[in-house]
């Protein structure tokens, strides 16, 4: 399978808009071009692989979650741990690997990033950021436990973004977006 020629990797705290950037950058691109890739999605997917469960039932609100949902976060760990790169290799064996931009919408910790710069030079390395009461209006609320683990801190004292793009509202985001799509543009002429 042809390597992508672009991976832009997204970070930034809750509700700072990783999931809006994603989608635009699928937009403009188009969804032939680009997938999006969630490095949160394929945990349930593994977890009930391993465990012999009934996926549909996992991914509904169903009592059958929430028995299995402190284990299956333990185990996430757990697997974390023993091989950091886990998550980002399964979130990118997927039939999408075939695009030409991969946009991972979710990175949290400094191994996810180690991991995309590492195995793909043509990384883009994209910090989010919007200020706390956008975020607040935008439905945040500080949970402890949440906001100050490491999966939502793990990537705040990283300093060398390929771009940084304020997102407190969508005139804003356009301008350093548009450089961004340039640069991405750029690698698939
Ligand atoms: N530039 C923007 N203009 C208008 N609405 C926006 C903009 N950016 C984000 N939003 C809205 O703010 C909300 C939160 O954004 P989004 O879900 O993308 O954040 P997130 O960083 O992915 O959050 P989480 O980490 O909680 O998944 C969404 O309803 C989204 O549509």
């Amino acid at each position: 399978m042809a390597a992508p020629r672009a991976v832009v990797v997204l970070s930034g705290k809750r509700k700072s808009g990783k999931d809006f950037v994603a989608n635009l950058l699928q937009e403009r691109l188009g969804c032939q071009v680009c997938a999006i890739m969630r490095l949160s999605a394929p945990l349930k997917g593994q977890y009930a692989k391993e465990h012999n469960l009934d996926f549909d039932r996992l991914l509904d609100a169903s009592d059958y979650k929430e028995h299995y949902r402190v284990d299956m976060i333990r185990w996430g760990e757990e697997r974390r741990n023993q091989d950091p790169s886990f998550f980002c290799r399964l979130a990118t064996e997927v039939k999408e690997a075939d695009h030409l931009v991969w946009v991972i919408s979710d990175a949290r910790r400094l191994t996810d990033l180690d991991y995309f710069r590492k195995h793909y030079r043509q990384t883009i390395a994209v910090r989010i950021q919007a200020d706390d009461t956008v975020r607040a209006e935008r439905g945040f609320v500080f949970t402890p436990g949440v906001d100050d683990a490491e999966s939502e801190c793990g990537l705040d004292t990283v300093k060398d973004w390929d771009f940084c793009l304020n997102n407190n509202n969508q005139q804003q985001l356009e301008e350093q977006f548009t450089l961004l799509l340039n640069t991405i543009q750029l690698n698939l002429s």
